[in-house]
This record gives C-alpha cells, sequence and structure tokens, in this order.
C-alpha cells in the first residue's frame, strides 16, 4: 500500500518551506485568502516557490477567489495544484487547466457521496471541519466516523491534525493524504520545525 502524503499548508517563509521539505513533506500550501493571518501576497508566495528543491507539489488555497486572480497565480507563482475552500461551483473549479481538489467541510448533515458526484472532475475531496462562519484552518477535529470507507475520491484528511492525533487519524480513515496546518505552527502563521517533524515522523511509523 501507497504511503500516505503530507501536506503542510499555510507556509508564510522560505525558511518555513524548507523546514518542511526536509522533514519529508510532499506538497505545501499557500493561502490565498486576505483574512487568514497565513495569508501570502503573489511576491511573498513567488519568493518561497523559488527557493523550494524539485519534487515538491506547490497547492495554491483559495476562499472564492475571482477566476484572473487564481490564473495570474498560477502563472506568477508556479502552482501546481489549486485547493477550493469556499462555496466554488463545479463549474468553476473546472475552468483552469491546473489539476485541482475541494475542500469539504464536514458535518453530520453532509453526504460525501453526493460531494464525490458533484465534484467528480476533482483530482481529490480535502475534508475539513464544519465550523459556522469559518472557510477553514480552525484546528479541530471532525467526527472522523462520517467518512464512508467506499468513497470513490482521494480522501485528504484535514482539520486540527497533529503529531498526537494524526496516527490515529491515518489508522481510521486511511487517508490519500493528510494536511495540517495550526497542529505544527509556533505561532499563527509561523512553523515550527520539531512540530513538522514530529507530524511527518508520526505519518511515515
Ligand atoms: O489556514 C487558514 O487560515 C485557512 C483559511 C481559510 C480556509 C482554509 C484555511 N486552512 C486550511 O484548513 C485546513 C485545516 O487547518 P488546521 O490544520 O485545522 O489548522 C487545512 O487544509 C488548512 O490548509
Amino acid at each position: 500500500m501507497a504511503r500516505t502524503r503530507v501536506k503542510i499548508c499555510g507556509i508564510t517563509r522560505s525558511e518555513d518551506a524548507l523546514n518542511a521539505v526536509t522533514a519529508g513533506c510532499d506538497a505545501i500550501g499557500l493561502v490565498f485568502y486576505p483574512p487568514s493571518p497565513r495569508h501570502v501576497s503573489l511576491e511573498q508566495a513567488r519568493e518561497i516557490v523559488s527557493s523550494l528543491p524539485p519534487y515538491v507539489s506547490v497547492v495554491g488555497l483559495f476562499v472564492n477567489p475571482d477566476a484572473e486572480f487564481v490564473t495570474k497565480a498560477v502563472d506568477y507563482v508556479g502552482l501546481t495544484c489549486l485547493q477550493f475552500h469556499g462555496d466554488e461551483s463545479p463549474e468553476f473549479c473546472n475552468q483552469f487547466e491546473t489539476s485541482w481538489y475541494k475542500a469539504i467541510r464536514v458535518q453530520a448533515s453532509t453526504n460525501l457521496y453526493d460531494c464525490v458526484k458533484d465534484y467528480q472532475e476533482a483530482s481529490a475531496l480535502l475534508l475539513d471541519t464544519y465550523k459556522a462562519g469559518v472557510p477553514g484552518g480552525t484546528g479541530e477535529t471532525f467526527n472522523w466516523s462520517l467518512i464512508p470507507d467506499d468513497l470513490t475520491k482521494p480522501i485528504i484528511l484535514a482539520g486540527g491534525l497533529e503529531p498526537s492525533n494524526v496516527a490515529s487519524a491515518i489508522e481510521q480513515v486511511r487517508p490519500y493524504a493528510v494536511d495540517v496546518s495550526g497542529g505544527v505552527e509556533a505561532e499563527k502563521a509561523i512553523k515550527s520545525n520539531e512540530k513538522m517533524i514530529a507530524f511527518v515522523n508520526e505519518v511515515l511509523k
């Protein structure tokens, strides 16, 4: 069985990006959502990406963006994948030539089979915690038993993951990948090298 991939999201500094890659992550995430404390400008993002070694995926995170902005970010920054974390429709997500996936904020009433059907062109579904009024990055887990084990899309598990719970999350959900932001921070928007190493080690053990 393939190993679980790791994305570390909300990178705001080149040194954090390099530490994340050295720790063993497969992808970094850059937040293009101005209200987030982890928001980066296109210039900051381009500088971070220019410091990366080869073979690292660069995911742009958007919340209800303008299509023109997404296209500009792909070209200017060199994004390899798009994460839509708002209320974007399948039609909106599909208009880009870049690989994309959709974040679903899961609550008891969420029908994940319908989400798979609705977003059939997505390369994966990212499952995050539902919290009213907050699009993501809540630092809170959700009830993983709400995830059926026969979904026909790769699942990226997110929401409140940290070194102490990621191994049990993987054991229970068997996701394609895990995604972490707040759980490996030293302070808001600043990553902890120790926590990133601990997180990846827990995934790989
Ligand atoms: O990180 C943010 O500020 C953010 C803002 C808006 C939407 C999503 C955001 N982050 C993503 O949320 C999940 C879970 O994060 P956490 O590990 O619970 O902090 C993850 O995909 C983040 O990239």
